[in-house]
């Protein structure tokens, strides 16, 4: 039956071309009847096509009556419900016409043709009023109050129907005189039967007037066949109007259209009580069924016994193979037991409360277990229960949960515990080295130059490094004890129930066992770890405190040349809350005028000045001079070198072209100190060139001097922007030069203008021959490559000297002069004569 009705047209399209069709045919006919009307005799038979008409037009009203009737429980619309009434009136006043037309046995009084018009009259006003109303009345379900109100509607309106009916047929049969004259035998009808059917048409008129409000909108009629039905009776009361005799063409005509527009009107009924509801039952058919084959699930409709009624399988995933379980077999006895119980346990509890979701159903499925979560609901309670069961597959979702939760815990390329296990578990360790008074050490370690590594190999490298870092120390852990990674290059092992022999001891195989090289890839990696040791409960009882101690000690065995351990100390700790106090002071020092550049002149060996290094003092009011090996790197780590080096690069620069203006030779150089933070930072470029241009200093006066560690830091992109500081015609220098790794094609690429020999190698270079090779090997390489060499820390006359032979073409130190104040810097040059004759002012 679906398929059939799907078949169908959409009820708008089927009923223009029916109405135009149906039009056009009774237009035609009309006409027809209108030309050949005066030449047809009338009908000997016509009692008999009469009868027969009659009879047709009451069967189509009852039908129309019926389908209204019956179905009013399923659509409950009102107005289906006056016209089916209204119809049901019709069907009888007709019948009543039939039986008292002329020429038939009397009907309860004589017939006669007035009569038969007086029912006419009724069942076409019935009729009309009733479409009226319908066209007049919006299209909406009556109530939701269910079945009882709906019988009171049903009965009210064949109530309102009788009462018409009863008084209208005594009145017909018993008190005709009481009705106006309708027929005058030999004449025809009276004006008063024309103005009625007139008044019949006027009432189909203002009807389609009415519908037509409705033609654009959806509304649950079909207006379009509706008004073709209406125009039907329209055209069916015309020929009424015509006729002069009961028996002639206009009467057997109109009889005809009449059933016509009923059977339209039929139809329209028909649509509306039966085929929409079918129409839309198949549409949520197969919308049901593509909303199935869209579930990723297994889908069964059981039976009360667990027997599958009807099952869909999706692709993939299912929780049984249709092919092995045809349809009736029993899910519960396909089923492992175990699985089984669990879905037996599903039905019970959705045959209780009506549904049932989350029972789970392990399935082994070779070599893998599979896990389904059930959802059940009751279609049928009673008897014949039966129910619809989804079995989804979340193996997968499972295993996704346990990773993340895998992840929560445990870091995901160490496979260690990460911080928040490492912080539950150390938590869980402490409370039991409280209870049982024993001691636990906490060890931090940092990998050393570990970011080298990084940069240089990369992080594939990198990460492969820290893995096989954690796999050789896991042979040393205990169960009770946690080895954690904290993130980057730093470890935390905490050792409950152990001393710090113990953990002196630990930490020492640790870094023996670091010391052998690792193979990742095609490198060999030699890498060592400095490890701060914090004891419970001496250096503190909580989690963060013993593993804040513990990285202040890790920080104390850096300092102290790495690949060592140290254990924390309250000397450290008062070490580290000077650091918080010195970054905090640091923070207004600038505002409160305590920072002043210093100079220290820069000679060429035969003690002419070639330029100065601004060096940076800081004295605070309270705290006295602070060294700069100490707060530069707290300005470093704290982010306020960014500020403070700007400051110190303007008055450095403007200070050098104040001394340019006072007769200092023009090649005189101004060395500044950059550090990693300003060397990487966003807008060097703009910033230097900004400098420049606002003091007014030559570009080639500057010259910028970055570390070699800063050096090798990114080698690519630290080549590419001294390449652009280059081009700004700045000079560059490598300070603290020979004690990082730099390789002889490395500093090719860089193109600096000078290199700094570190003073570590000045100072014993009278005495140890090995400073003297190392120097002789950076002046050389220096020397090959074009760039100037100046020595740093030159505090005597023989390392002066020795420079001086080896070829070192600039110094600076403690033998011409410590850094000074610009003012004294300018006294000491002129007072020294260390200015050219022609400069002296
Ligand atoms: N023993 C000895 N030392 C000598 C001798 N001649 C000079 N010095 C000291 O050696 C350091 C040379 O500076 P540096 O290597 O750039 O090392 C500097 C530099 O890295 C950093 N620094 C200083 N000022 C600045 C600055 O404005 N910006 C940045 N980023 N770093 C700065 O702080 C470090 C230390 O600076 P200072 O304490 O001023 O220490 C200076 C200087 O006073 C000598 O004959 N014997």
């Amino acid at each position: 039956m679906p398929d059939e009705i799907s078949r169908l047209n959409s009820p708008q399209q089927t009923s223009t071309r029916l109405i135009l069709l149906l039009l056009a045919s009774l237009f035609a006919g009309l006409l027809l009847i209108e030309l050949s009307s005066p030449h047809v005799p009338p009908s000997p038979h016509y009692l008999s096509w009469h009868q027969l008409l009659e009879t047709l037009s009451i069967v189509v009203s009852t039908l129309i009556f019926a389908v209204g009737w019956n179905t009013y429980r399923l659509h409950r619309q009102r107005n289906i419900l006056v016209v089916s009434c209204a119809f049901l009136g019709v069907a009888i006043a007709d019948f009543s016409h039939m039986l008292s037309y002329r020429g038939m046995p009397d009907f309860i009084t004589p017939n006669g043709i007035e009569k038969g018009i007086n029912f006419w009259l009724l069942a076409r006003y019935l009729a009309a009023l009733a479409l009226l109303l319908v066209a007049w009345l919006p299209w909406r379900p009556a109530d939701k109050d269910g079945a009882a109100n709906t019988g009171a509607w049903r009965l009210l309106c064949m109530l309102g129907m009788f009462l018409l009916l009863v008084p209208a047929h005594i009145i017909f049969f018993w008190f005709p005189q009481w009705v106006p004259q309708t027929f005058i035998e030999g004449q025809g009808l009276t004006a008063f039967k024309v103005a009625s059917e007139y008044g019949v048409i006027a009432i189909h008129l203002l009807s389609i007037a009415l519908l037509a409000r409705h033609l654009r909108r959806r509304t649950g009629v079909d207006v379009r066949l509706l008004m073709g039905a209406l125009l039907a009776m329209i055209m069916s009361e015309l020929l009424f109007t015509r006729y002069s005799s009961v028996t002639d063409l206009y009467n057997l005509g109109g009889h005809l259209y009449k059933v016509m527009a009923y059977l339209v009107l039929y139809r329209v009924m028909f649509v509306e009580t039966i085929y929409a509801p079918y129409r839309a039952l198949d549409k949520t058919r197969k919308h049901t069924q593509a909303v199935i084959e869209a579930i990723p699930d297994q889908l069964f409709e059981l039976d009360g016994q667990g027997r599958c009624l009807s099952v869909h399988t999706p692709p993939q995933g299912a929780l049984i193979d249709p092919r092995n379980s045809p349809p009736g077999c029993n899910l519960l006895e396909v089923l492992p037991a175990e699985a089984a119980d669990n879905c037996q346990r599903a039905l019970e509890e959705a045959r209780l409360q009506g549904f049932s979701i989350g029972q789970q159903l392990l399935i082994s499925q070779g070599e893998q277990t599979r896990c389904y979560e059930l959802s059940v609901s009751t279609l049928h309670q009673g008897p014949n229960t039966s129910f619809v069961m989804l079995a989804r597959d979340i193996s997968q979702r499972l295993r996704d949960q346990q990773h993340i939760e895998y992840l929560a815990h445990f870091d995901a390329l160490t496979s260690l515990p990460n911080r928040t296990l490492f912080a539950s578990r150390v938590e869980q360790a402490l409370i039991l080295c409280e209870r049982s008074q024993q001691t636990l050490a906490v060890l931090f370690m940092d990998l050393d130059h570990f970011k080298n590594i990084n940069d240089l190999l990369g992080h594939p490298v990198g990460d492969a490094l820290l893995v096989e870092v954690a796999r050789r120390i896991q042979p040393l852990i205990r169960d009770e004890d946690t080895f954690s990674r904290q993130g980057g290059d730093e470890f935390i092992l905490v050792l409950p129930y152990v001393d710090a022999q113990g953990a002196a001891h630990l930490a020492r195989h640790i870094q023996s066992l670091l010391d052998q090289p690792f193979r990742i890839d095609t490198h060999n990696q030699q890498i060592s770890a400095s490890i701060g040791i914090a004891m419970f409960p001496e250096d503190g009882s909580t989690v963060e405190t013993l593993a804040r101690h513990a990285e202040i000690a890790m920080y104390r065995a850096k300092q102290d040349g790495r690949n060592q351990h140290a254990f924390f100390t309250q000397e450290m700790q008062a070490q580290s809350a000077r650091t918080l106090q010195l970054e905090s002071a640091l923070r207004n020092a600038l505002s409160q005028g305590e920072l002043e550049v210093y100079y220290q002149p820069q000679l060429s060996v035969d003690g002419q000045l070639v330029g100065a290094e601004a060096l940076l003092r800081w004295k605070h009011p309270e705290l006295g001079f602070i060294s700069p090996a100490e707060f530069i790197p707290i300005a470093e780590s704290s982010g306020q070198i960014l500020r403070i080096g700007e400051w110190v690069l303007r008055t450095a620069c403007a200070q050098m072209q104040r001394w340019l203006e006072a007769g200092y030779p023009a090649h005189t150089t101004m060395a500044v100190n950059l550090s990693m933070a300003q060397f990487r930072a966003q807008g060097l470029l703009k910033l230097i060139a900004d400098v420049l241009q606002q003091s007014g200093l030559p570009a080639h006066c500057l010259e910028l001097e970055l570390t070699e560690s800063v050096a090798m830091h990114k080698p690519a992109s630290v080549v590419q922007m001294i390449r652009e500081l280059r081009k700004l015609g700045v000079r560059l220098a490598i300070d603290d030069f020979g004690t990082g790794y730099s390789s002889l094609s490395y500093l090719k690429q860089l193109e600096v203008h000078k290199l700094k020999i570190d003073q570590s190698f000045v100072h014993d270079i009278n005495r140890d021959g090995s400073d003297q090779r190392i120097v002789q090997a950076i002046i050389g390489m220096a020397h090959g490559l074009g760039m100037l060499t100046i020595a740093e820390g030159v505090e005597t006359s023989e390392q002066l000297q020795q420079l001086t032979l080896m070829g070192c073409q600039e110094v600076q130190g403690y033998l011409f002069s410590r850094p000074l104040p610009a003012a004294e810097f300018d006294a000491l040059v002129r007072g020294k004569g260390l200015l050219p004759m022609t400069s002296q002012a």
